[in-house]
């Protein structure tokens, strides 16, 4: 597995966890009700994202607490439906 492929393996692990629940971080989140599940992955990536602040500012952690961030968000993508082809493409429109 090259290592850009996590995150695409990440994603659909994320996927299975909303379409086929088990008890666990990701699938106990995303079984709220939509409202609640949204709000508590926004608060998360709210959290993570004063984490990651933190980190730069005093040099510490930095690559741990911006996995977190980034997780996060790719959480609330697949908890909205978002196609992880969307985020590529996204990035591919942009590059000069
Ligand atoms: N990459 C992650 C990942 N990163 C962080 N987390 C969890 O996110 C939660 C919140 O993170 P925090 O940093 O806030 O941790 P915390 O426990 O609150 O503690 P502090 O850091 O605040 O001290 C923790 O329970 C972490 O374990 C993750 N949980 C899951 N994954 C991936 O998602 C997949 C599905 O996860 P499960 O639903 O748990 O099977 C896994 O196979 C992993 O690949």
């Amino acid at each position: 597995m090259s290592n850009d492929e996590i995150i695409r393996q990440v994603y659909e692990v994320l996927e299975d966890r909303r379409d086929n629940p088990i008890d666990s971080y990701t699938s106990n989140i995303m079984q709220d009700s939509d409202k609640k599940a949204e709000d508590k992955i926004l608060e998360k990536i709210s959290e993570e994202a004063g984490e990651v602040l933190l980190a730069a500012k005093n040099n510490e952690n930095l690559v741990y607490e911006s996995v977190d961030l980034i997780f996060h968000t790719l959480l609330i993508l697949v908890h909205k439906g978002i196609d992880i082809d969307e985020i590529f493409d996204e990035f591919a429109r942009r590059r000069k």
